[in-house]
This record gives structure tokens, C-alpha cells and sequence, in this order.
């Protein structure tokens, strides 16, 4: 099946070139940014010798005619524009940005007036672990959060049993290319070289898009105080969610009855690390418990489970593919 990346010149976009040039079943037809006009070899001297291809400007009418899916590596609310117009052209979307994760109302109370609320309401959320059935149909989907995908992944199995009158505490750890290839002053390697700190505690747009899923999915309206971090490494995520637990239950029972059946979830029986899944789709969890204090820790890698390895997961299963078709397994370790 043909498809395009649009947005390859970023970092997802990189890797989902990386994922795409060895997939059996998806064929890249179509590569774009917003300038166009280079080989995608000059454009990361990485894939030289691995693809030979042009890099388009971006334009939905030049992808409908070559491809049957797009994966959108773009900037929220230029998403938006491109999806609209794809998806009346008939071309399935993959959107890794934020653009269709939310309900519209929380959409335009955190980000801003959108421009597509049509489609808002047939996107699927593509946490396969909790979405699969719906997304087989989907022609739209909206690739989580890295954030998000780390911290429900560990959180969703125990809502049930968190005490909701206690403070929920989710403690984030981001690399920097997190933050995209764009350049800002705290991504700079004078700032984030041997530093570390906190950026936007309780007020990181991501927040609502945890607490959004965990009432969809758990019918729970739990508040959530998510700290977002940024840690001095290229690619990674670790998430340390901090709950009281109603009563005293078997925690690790749950966790491994919960992903029993999931291929990309790996349960671990020590405190996790982000170069076990760096370069793979894994999420690796460990759970622990005091008493009733309960500590989840959960780790990917934010480039791919975070972002493109997920979305090509998500286009498998949409086009009835197998879900690990294409998908990285071996991590960069050491
Ligand atoms: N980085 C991460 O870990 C994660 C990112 N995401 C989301 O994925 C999306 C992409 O992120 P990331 O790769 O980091 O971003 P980058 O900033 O690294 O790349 C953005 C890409 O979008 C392209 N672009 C911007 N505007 C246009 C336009 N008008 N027309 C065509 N192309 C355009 C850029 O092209 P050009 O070079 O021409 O400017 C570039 O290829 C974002 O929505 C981000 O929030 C989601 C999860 C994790
Ligand atoms: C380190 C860093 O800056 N991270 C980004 C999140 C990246 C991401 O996954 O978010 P979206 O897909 O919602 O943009 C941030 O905090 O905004």
C-alpha cells in the first residue's frame, strides 16, 4: 500500500522514514515539507544510499493521487488543514500531532480554535492497547501524546484501586528531542548539557489529555498533577506516577493480568530504564507498593512508542496488517 509522510524533515518524520524503508507491506510514495526541493538523501545524510526520493511541498491533492494513507509528522493546528482535505480526498490519516487527541472543548480550551470540527468526533485515539477494535475501522486517528502514551500506559490498570481523594502525582522525563527539531532556548546544549529541570508543572497541555482518556475509558474524573521534565539526553521518556491505593492489593498481579495479551508492553520486575526501550515501541513497566503508597514507573522511547513506531502500529491495524509488521524491537542498548 502507498503511502506519504508529510513533515519528514522533522525528527518523527525521520523515523517514520526509517520504519517505512523496511516495511513488507506500506511503500513510501510520497515525502514532503514545507519547502520541498531536495533529495530526502541531503535532507538527513542518514538515509543516504537507503532511499532515493524527492522531498515535495506539502499538498493534499499531489498525496491523494500517489497515496492511500498519510502519516502527518506536522505542528498542531497545521495538522488540522491537511487532515480536512485528505480525508475528503478519501486518504486515511495517521496524525501524530495533538490536533484530533481531544474532545473539542477541551481541544480549544488548551490549544485554540479548530478548523476541522467534522472530524473531530470519527478520530480514534491510537493507545492500541485500549482502542484496537475501534481502530481497525478508523480513517482517522490521532497518535497520543508522548506523555500521555508513558503515563497511561502505567496508570490506566490501576484507577480502579487509587484512593481518589489523594493526590495523584505523575512525575515526567523527556530527551530533547521531545521538544522537536525547532530551536528554542531551553534545548540548547548550553542550557540541557549536565542540567535537568521541571517546565510547565500542572499547567503542560498534556495534562488534559490524561485526565480526558482516564474518564473515557475508566468513567473516573480523576485530577492528575502532571510535572513534565527535561533530561539531558537525545531520545526517552521515564514516568513515575505517585498514587494512594484504596486498600492493599496484589499490584504486580494486576499489571501482568492487564498486558498479558499486549505484544508492546513489557512488564519488568525492576524499576525501569529508558535504554531498554530506546529505538523500540516497547512501553516497560514495574510497579511497586508500601503499604497502600503505590510507585508505577514506565518507560519508552519518545520518538517511536511516543510517536512514529506507535503510528505505524496504528496504520497496520487500520489496514489489517499485523500489528508488529515493520515495528522496531531491539533496543539501543548499550
Ligand atoms: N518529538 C516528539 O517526541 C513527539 C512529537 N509529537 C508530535 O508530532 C508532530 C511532529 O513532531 P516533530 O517531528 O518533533 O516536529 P519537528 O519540529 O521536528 O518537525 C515538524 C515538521 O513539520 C513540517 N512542517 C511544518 N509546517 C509545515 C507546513 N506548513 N507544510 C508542510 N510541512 C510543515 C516541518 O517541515 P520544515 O522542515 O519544512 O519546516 C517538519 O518536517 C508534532 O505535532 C509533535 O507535537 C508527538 C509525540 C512525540
Ligand atoms: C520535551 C518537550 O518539549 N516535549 C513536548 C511534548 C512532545 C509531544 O509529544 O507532544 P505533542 O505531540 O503533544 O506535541 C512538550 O512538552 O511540549
Amino acid at each position: 500500500m502507498n503511502v506519504a509522510i508529510i513533515g519528514a524533515s522533522g525528527y518523527t518524520g525521520l523515523e517514520l522514514v526509517k520504519i517505512l524503508i523496511t516495511h513488507s507491506k506500506f511503500n513510501i510514495s510520497y515525502i514532503a515539507n514545507s519547502t520541498g526541493n531536495i533529495n530526502v538523501q541531503d535532507l538527513h545524510p542518514s538515509l543516504q544510499g537507503l532511499i532515493d526520493m524527492p522531498v515535495e511541498i506539502a499538498n493534499a491533492k499531489e498525496v491523494a493521487k500517489v497515496a492511500k494513507l498519510a502519516f502527518l509528522a506536522l505542528p498542531h493546528k497545521t495538522s488540522m488543514s491537511f487532515a480536512k482535505e485528505l480525508l475528503d480526498l478519501g486518504v486515511k490519516v495517521v496524525d501524530l500531532s495533538a490536533d484530533y487527541r481531544l474532545e473539542l472543548e477541551n481541544y480549544e480550551k488548551h490549544y485554540c480554535p479548530h478548523e476541522d470540527k467534522e472530524n473531530i468526533s470519527s478520530a480514534v485515539y491510537g493507545l492500541p492497547e485500549y482502542y484496537k477494535n475501534q481502530l481497525k475501522d478508523a480513517n482517522l486517528v490521532a497518535n497520543p501524546g508522548c506523555y500521555p502514551t508513558a503515563s497511561l500506559l502505567a496508570l490506566l490498570p490501576f484507577v480502579d484501586y487509587i484512593d481518589e481523594n489523594s493526590p495523584i502525582f505523575i512525575d515526567a522525563k523527556s530527551g530533547v528531542t521531545g521538544a522537536g527539531k525547532k530551536l528554542n532556548e531551553i534545548t540548547q546544549f548550553a542550557h540541557i548539557n549536565e542540567n535537568t529541570h521541571a517546565y510547565n508543572p500542572f499547567k503542560h497541555r498534556h495534562m488534559p489529555e490524561i485526565q480526558e482518556k482516564v474518564k473515557l475509558l475508566k468513567d473516573k474524573d480523576f485530577s492528575v498533577n502532571f510535572v513534565p521534565h527535561l533530561i539531558p539526553v537525545t531520545r526517552g521518556m521515564l514516568v513515575s506516577v505517585y498514587a494512594s491505593l484504596k486498600e492493599e492489593v496484589d499490584v504486580e498481579a494486576i499489571l501482568e493480568k492487564s498486558y498479558k495479551n499486549s505484544e508492546f508492553v513489557r512488564v519488568r520486575n525492576s524499576a525501569v530504564d529508558i535504554k531498554s526501550t530506546a529505538g523500540t515501541n516497547f512501553c516497560d513497566i514495574f510497579v511497586a507498593r508500601n503499604g497502600k503508597a503505590l510507585f508505577i514507573n514506565s518507560s519508552i522511547d519518545n520518538l517511536l512508542r511516543g510517536a512514529s513506531s506507535q503510528a505505524v502500529v496504528n496504520a497496520n491495524i487500520m489496514c489489517g496488517f499485523e500489528e508488529d509488521e515493520g515495528i522496531p524491537k531491539i533496543a539501543y542498548a548499550p
